[in-house]
């Protein structure tokens, strides 16, 4: 077993090949035993995370995931530890693994209730009602109101709670919950815990997922999953860049970022959004950075941050730069952005640009050409961006966050780096990235024109290879969450000190 960190990739199965692996291993292996192994690293952690618990309450619901709880509490109540179980199921019903556990814990006494026991914050709840068995499709009855009423207990417990496989509810692929099953207030008072099994499922990691599980663990059951493929992988840190001693400015690229509506254009000064990306740019060690603001010249010097060159946009050498385009564009960008898609060397589109790339079937040509010649570019959009360059919803985003960011990469034959809980990097030809670094203080004006501007210094190193713009998306990515990961408890998070504590790589 092991805690899932930041540390390394881990490769993250869906359900299908889950379940291909559990079917080949179980067809290889006496009945019974994943269930055993399963419920055997259940217990171990569910002591290891509450060793002075007076109660550990098992809510298993009438599946193999209720299976798995079962077979935990027996081996709880073996360890003369005080076990209460809440089933859902029916010896009648049950699958014949959970069936099996039930006999098990029948026959050793383990005690069962009707309702949930009281806890307090020293004992811990283990979720053990739904797993990767969860129907997403609309069903034709509600679910059992005894379901409800455990859920909603462990989302107001006092108890931390260790899911087993999944939060119940939780959709192992997309990372959101089935409606109905969502927590009341998101935002757990107690600590979460997710134990997966057998495989990692990438909804532990994006969307809802990231609140939902808590602290991830892994247990493989025994069983590697090297027969399978991957649909997505956890990213681990990118390797630390060498600069060698011979180097120069030239070496690390120029970035120009074009962006920053003035104030007098429509009353809405969007100049900082420009000048963040620069920041960013320039501390996380491109070679030169300019900045083209689109405020008609309002700005003449950059004295807090001489290092950055103030530029005309159409004074730009585009066809030598990584053009970081669209932070604070506003409306002014859609002028720019014929030319910017046509012969910047290397793109990254930010906000506004995507914006107006999504509202323009002439830019969305263009965007597409690019791709059609392999020029890197990389799309960063949040969720509400990547819907309108989807025409869809950002409800129908969040459903599937890897499937967005994969058709919008397909789309416009580009990297597409879709921010939110749990980054999503896709590429075509790529196997999928989810970032696991970065926290909730992220959610502050200006750390996305951050991250534009980092990834364009990443960018601009990246030596001149197909994978250039994938590679620099995941590299900023995991770097800017690691910079929020690092900050320091009790001093609050601007963009602006974000952009300042980057690294040169
Ligand atoms: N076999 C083994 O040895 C191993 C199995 N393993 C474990 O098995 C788990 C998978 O077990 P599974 O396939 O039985 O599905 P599971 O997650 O228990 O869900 C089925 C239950 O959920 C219910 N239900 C479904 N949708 C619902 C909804 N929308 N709303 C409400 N209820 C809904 C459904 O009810 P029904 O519709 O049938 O009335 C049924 O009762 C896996 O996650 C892992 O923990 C691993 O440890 C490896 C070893
Ligand atoms: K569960």
């Amino acid at each position: 077993m092991q805690r899932i960190a930041p540390d390394r990739p881990h490769p993250l199965f869906d359900t299908a090949a889950t379940r291909r692996l559990e079917a080949s291993t179980a067809a290889a292996l006496a009945p019974h035993t994943l269930m055993q192994r399963a419920g055997q690293a259940t217990a171990r952690l569910a002591l290891a995370l509450a060793p002075h618990a007076r109660t550990f309450w098992f809510a298993c619901g009438g599946g193999n995931n209720g299976g798995d709880g079962l077979e935990a509490a027996l081996l709880l109540h073996r360890g003369g530890h005080p076990v209460v179980v809440t089933w859902l199921g029916t010896p009648e019903t049950a699958p014949a693994d959970a069936r099996q556990s039930w006999q098990r814990a029948q026959e050793a006494g383990v005690p069962f209730a009707a309702e949930p026991p009281s806890l307090g914050p020293q004992d811990l709840c283990v979720d053990a009602l739904l797993g990767i068995g969860l129907r997403a499709d609309p069903r034709p009855r509600k679910p059992d109101a005894r379901l409800l009423q455990w859920l909603a207990r462990m989302h107001a417990c006092a108890a931390p709670t260790l899911c087993v496989d999944l939060p119940s509810g939780l959709v192992a692929e997309s990372g959101q919950y089935i409606p109905g099953l969502a927590p009341a207030h998101p935002g757990a008072t107690a600590a979460r815990h997710t134990l997966s099994l057998l495989t990692l499922k990438p909804g532990l990691f994006t969307g809802q997922g990231r609140d939902a599980a808590g602290s991830v663990w892994f247990d493989d059951l025994g069983v590697p999953a090297s027969t399978e493929t991957p649909c997505a992988w956890l990213a681990g840190p990118p390797a630390p860049a060498v600069r060698a001693h011979a180097s120069h400015k030239g070496s690390y690229g120029d970035v120009a970022v074009i962006g920053g509506e003035g104030l007098q254009a429509r009353g809405m000064g969007m100049t900082g959004a420009a000048l963040l990306a620069a920041s960013a740019a320039l501390h996380a060690g491109a070679g030169r950075v300019m900045v083209a603001l689109l405020d008609a010249g309002a700005l003449p010097a950059l004295p807090q941050q001489p290092e950055v060159m103030l530029r005309r946009w159409d004074a730009l050498a585009l066809d030598h730069a990584t053009v970081v385009c669209g932070c604070g564009g506003g409306a002014a960008v859609a002028a720019v952005l014929p030319d910017v898609l046509q012969q910047s060397a290397r793109l990254v589109l930010d906000a506004d640009a995507l914006n107006a790339v999504a509202a323009d079937p002439h830019l969305q040509h263009l965007l597409r050409e690019r791709g059609r010649q392999g020029r890197p570019t990389v799309l960063t959009p949040h969720p509400l961006e990547a819907a309108r360059l989807l025409a869809g919803t950002t409800a129908a985003v969040q459903a599937d966050r890897l499937a967005a960011a994969r058709t919008l990469a397909g789309q416009y034959g580009c990297t597409v780096l879709l921010k939110g809980s749990g980054s999503v990097i896709a590429a075509p030809g790529r196997t999928p990235l989810i970032n696991p670094t970065g926290n909730a203080r992220l959610a502050t004006g200006g750390t996305g024109d951050v991250l534009a501007g980092l990834v364009g210094a990443r960018l601009a190193a990246e030596p001149a290879q197909a994978d250039a713009a994938f590679a620099a998306a995941g590299r900023a990515c995991w770097e800017h969450g690691a910079a929020a990961d690092r900050w320091p408890a009790g001093r609050s998070l601007t963009a602006g000190a974000l952009a300042h504590s980057l690294n040169a790589g």
